[in-house]
């Protein structure tokens, strides 16, 4: 089996990690947690998201968080954009990479942005061209893409046809995302298969959310597939809003070991990121999620 050599990790613990907080977190403890995830060496960092604060008040302040990060020249500082509203923000805070997110669900698309697929699609083509113009680029998500918490099992084709239509609008990388957890190994596997036969591997990246402890295994056929591109959230962080009873995402933690196991670089330094786990979770005042931290301290 032939694995790539090289995996770059999403790091998406500031934003998808920390929106479902039910606590308003500190600007400070949000800014030092970007510091200590770049001092780990991710070079892209989900830091925060242009949405109404009616919808995610965590996210509220996520301009004030760019304001105050100091930059790493070789970081990405990254931000969902929804609408022109959140992309106008976006750029006024100086985001270095966008992020529309669209879903393989109507019933979710509905329940999270208020709106269809369709009109989502239609809603992100200014965003889109607006950032290209400022030489943005934009990521696309498709959630719900293994389940929805309101319609249940979603078709592979769903998926494949949101992706693909994120693609020819130009998004520069599609991010598949399993948002409650709810996919094995085969059924990945399935989704997968479908996917790319329109979008090319170089352009997918997978999202876990690891609600049923599927994530690794589900990781693991992604890399088979050819999958360099891995999203995961420090400590195990996470969780929408706006799918209930989803639980954090895959930590980034557990997919640095098992790649690190495997022979696989990410030019992350897993002690430094278990660090920076350990000091959100301290601010959080819990214990976070992911096994290989909790074994290691
Ligand atoms: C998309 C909307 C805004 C539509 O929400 P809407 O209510 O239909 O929007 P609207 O255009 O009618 O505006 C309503 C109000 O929101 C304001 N507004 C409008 N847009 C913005 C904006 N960008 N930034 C700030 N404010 C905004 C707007 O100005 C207005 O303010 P008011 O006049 O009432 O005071 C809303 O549904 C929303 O913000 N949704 C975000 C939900 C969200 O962030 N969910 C979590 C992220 S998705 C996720 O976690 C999944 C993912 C990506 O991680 C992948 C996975 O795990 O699968």
């Amino acid at each position: 089996m032939r694995y790539p050599s090289k995996v770059k990790i999403v790091e998406v613990g500031p934003r998808d990690g920390l929106q479902n907080e039910k606590d308003i977190v500190s600007l400070e403890h949000k800014v030092t947690l970007v510091h200590d995830l770049a001092n780990a060496g991710l070079n892209v960092i989900e830091t925060g998201s242009f949405v109404s604060p009616k919808w995610v008040p965590q996210m509220a302040d996520s301009a004030e968080v760019f304001r105050h990060i100091s930059r790493n020249p070789s970081v990405q500082y990254t931000a969902l954009t929804p609408n022109m509203k959140g992309f106008e923000a976006a750029l006024a805070a100086n985001v270095d990479e966008v992020a529309v997110f669209g879903a393989a669900s109507e019933a979710f698309s509905q329940k999270n942005i208020n709106c269809s697929i369709e009109e989502s699609l239609t809603r992100f083509e200014p965003v889109i061209a607006e950032a290209q113009k400022h030489n943005i680029r934009v990521r696309g998500y498709v959630s719900c893409v293994l389940g929805c918490p309101y319609d249940g099992f979603i078709h592979p084709q769903a998926v494949a046809n949101v992706a693909k239509q994120l693609l020819d609008m130009g998004c520069y990388e599609i991010s598949l995302g399993d948002t409650i957890g709810v996919g094995t190994p085969i059924k990945t596997a399935e989704m997968l298969s479908e996917v790319l036969t329109v979008v090319p591997v170089d352009k997918l990246a997978v999202h876990f959310h690891d609600t049923y402890g599927q994530a690794l295994a589900n990781i693991l056929i992604a890399l088979q597939h050819g999958i360099a591109t891995i999203d995961a959230s420090v400590a195990g962080l996470g969780g929408c809003p706006y799918a209930k009873g989803a639980s954090g995402n895959v930590s980034t933690e557990d997919v640095v070991y098992m790649l690190h196991g495997m022979g696989i670089d990410t030019g992350i330094d897993l002690n430094k990121l278990v660090d920076a786990g350990q000091t959100i979770m301290r601010a959080l005042n819990r214990e976070g999620q992911s096994k290989v931290a909790n074994a290691l301290v």
